[in-house]
C-alpha cells in the first residue's frame, strides 16, 4: 500500500497582491509559489519593494491575495475570497520587525503573552507552554514580570519569540525580526529563532535584509517587483 505524499508545512502557491482599486489598481506582489517543510527555514530575500512584507501579511491571513492560495498542512488557509478561521490562527504566529508591537504597553510582557495563548489555544493553564517557550528562546522567566519599556530591545525580540511559539503553531513568519538590534543582538536573536523552530519542527519564513541571517537558513527565495 503507497501512501500519499505529506504536503509541506506551508504551501504558496501562485499568490499575487495587487494595492489600490479600478485603474489605480498595481500588481505589488508576483505570483510567488513555495513549500516549506517541518523544520525549513526560508529567507524572504529582494530589493525594497518588491513584496516581501506583503508575502508575509498575506501568509499571516492579515492581508487578502489578489490571487492563489495559501495551505497549512496541506488545508486551505487563505485565498482571494477566503480568510483563516478564528479557531485555526493558532496555526501561523508572527514575530514582527519592532517586538513592541506584540505587546500591550502597560501590562507585564508575561500578561500580554498568557492572554495571547488563551486567546489563541482556549487553554486556562498557559503557565507550562509559556516557560518551555520561554526556555526555548532562553528568555529569563523572570523578565515576563516586566513591561515592554523595562527590558532591552533583544529580550523583547525573545519575549516576542516566546509570544508567537508558545501557542504551538506550525508556521511562524518573522518579518524583519533582528533589523533593529544591534549585530551581536540580531545574531543571537536570529540564531535563538532559527533553532527553535528546527527543535519544534515549525515552518519558518524569514523576511530579512541581512546576508548572514539568509545563510543560515535552509533555503533562499528572492522576490523580484512586478513588472509594471
Ligand atoms: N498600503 C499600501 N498602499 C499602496 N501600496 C503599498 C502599500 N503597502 C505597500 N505598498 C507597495 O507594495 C509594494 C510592496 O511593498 P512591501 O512592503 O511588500 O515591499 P518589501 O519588499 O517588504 O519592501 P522593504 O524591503 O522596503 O520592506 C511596494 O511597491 C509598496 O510601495
Amino acid at each position: 500500500m503507497t501512501g500519499q505524499p505529506t504536503p509541506p508545512t506551508l504551501t504558496i502557491e501562485r499568490v499575487t497582491a495587487v494595492h489600490g482599486h479600478g485603474a489605480q489598481a498595481r500588481m505589488v506582489l508576483a505570483p510567488t509559489s513555495l513549500g516549506v517543510y517541518p523544520g525549513e527555514s526560508v529567507a524572504v530575500v529582494g530589493r525594497s519593494g518588491a513584496g516581501k512584507s506583503t508575502l508575509a501579511d498575506i501568509t499571516l491571513g492579515l492581508r487578502t491575495p489578489a490571487g492563489g492560495r495559501v495551505l497549512v498542512g496541506g488545508d486551505e488557509w487563505c485565498t482571494p475570497t477566503g480568510r483563516p478561521a478564528r479557531s485555526e490562527r493558532r496555526l501561523v504566529q508572527g514575530v514582527p520587525q519592532d517586538p513592541l508591537a506584540a505587546f500591550v504597553p502597560r501590562w507585564t510582557l508575561g500578561r500580554s503573552i498568557e492572554q495571547a495563548v488563551r486567546r489563541l489555544t482556549g487553554d486556562r493553564d498557559t503557565e507550562s507552554r509559556v516557560h518551555r517557550a520561554a526556555q526555548l528562546a532562553r528568555l529569563d522567566v523572570e523578565l515576563l514580570g516586566r513591561r515592554p519599556s523595562e527590558v532591552s530591545g533583544g529580550q523583547a525580540q525573545r519575549a516576542a519569540i516566546v509570544r508567537a511559539v508558545a501557542p504551538g503553531p506550525a508556521v511562524l513568519v518573522a518579518d524583519e525580526p533582528t533589523s533593529a538590534l544591534d549585530a551581536d543582538t540580531a545574531s543571537a536573536v536570529s540564531a535563538a529563532l532559527l533553532s527553535i523552530t528546527r527543535e519544534l519542527g515549525i515552518a519558518l519564513l524569514l523576511v530579512t535584509h541581512d546576508p548572514a541571517v539568509a545563510e543560515r537558513c535552509t533555503r533562499t527565495l528572492t522576490i523580484t517587483a512586478p513588472v509594471p
